[in-house]
């Protein structure tokens, strides 16, 4: 029985030992894709993809870095605030920017097919006075608005008009404590604005004012967004002029004489 396991390695097919490779052609690595370019127009097709692109780049002005100091980008790509000669903040699409539609979109309207993005924004004290009417500009504009609010002097009624609207969120929270959202921007208003409420409990007014503004500026800095803090018209003084223009510094006397 044994003798039935047979050994058939002798059975092999026999490998012509005499295979000898073709000889490379010196040239060919580098007339082979020459030759492939010269055919069939594929020369014409590449020089004029160069030419359009040449065109397209030179006509459009090149976009700013989203990068700050290399930092985190700037997810605010489409809003930018700046102060125009007659000191009212302006708002300059990115796409304005991006193709130097400034002059010849004055008059604000988005150019057909160039639909403006929604922002994502978070207003803390939004259920206050000038809150709730901050909040009826951004989503009468078209943004997405996230309220914090710990309704202290705020009302719910002030932004109840909103319920119901998919780009609108209310959020009871006291910004004293940390809190995590991803939004493109944070227009922070939360504090007892009027002495009745800022003397209420002093401290309590502090913190809100120190460690509600860095919870806010920690998250403006972790998630990317852009800051605006709101202050008051007391930091003036008693002011000779008004209303405060920008240019305006103040009656104030530092040593409180
Ligand atoms: O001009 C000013 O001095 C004030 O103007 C506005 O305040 P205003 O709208 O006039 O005052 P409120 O209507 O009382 O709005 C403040 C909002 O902040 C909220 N808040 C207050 C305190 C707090 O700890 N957290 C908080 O969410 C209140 O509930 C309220 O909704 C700004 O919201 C204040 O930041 C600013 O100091």
């Amino acid at each position: 029985m044994g003798s039935e396991l047979i050994f058939r390695g002798h059975e092999a097919q026999h490998v012509a030992d005499t295979y000898s490779p073709k000889p490379q052609k010196p040239w060919a690595s580098v007339t082979r894709p020459i030759g492939y370019l010269l055919r069939e127009q594929r020369l014409v097709f590449v020089l004029v993809g160069i030419a359009i692109a040449t065109v397209g780049f030179t006509l459009l002005p090149s976009s700013r870095s989203p990068y700050v100091n290399g930092n985190v980008p700037i997810s605010n790509e489409y809003v930018r605030y700046d102060f125009d000669s007659s000191t009212h903040l302006t708002h300059k699409p990115a796409y304005e920017r991006r193709f130097g539609l400034t002059n010849w979109n004055s008059g604000g309207k988005v150019p057909l097919g160039l639909k403006r993005k929604g922002l994502r924004i978070v207003v803390t004290g939004g259920a206050g006075f000038v809150g709730s009417h901050l909040v009826d500009r951004l989503i009468e504009r078209g943004d997405s608005v996230i309220v914090v609010d710990n309704f202290f002097t705020g009302r719910k009624e002030n932004v109840m008009h909103h319920f119901g609207n998919p780009r609108f969120e209310l959020i009871r929270h006291d910004v004293v404590e940390p809190l995590l959202l991803e939004v493109d921007q944070i227009y922070h208003l939360a504090c007892p604005a009027s002495p009745v409420h800022y003397k209420f409990n002093p401290v309590k007014t502090i913190k809100t004012n120190v460690v509600g503004t860095l919870n806010m500026l920690g998250l403006a800095k972790r998630i990317g967004a852009r800051f605006l803090l709101t202050s008051t018209s007391e930091v003036y003084g008693d002011p000779l002029q008004h209303p405060q223009v920008e240019t305006y510094w103040g009656n104030v006397n530092p040593i409180g004489e």
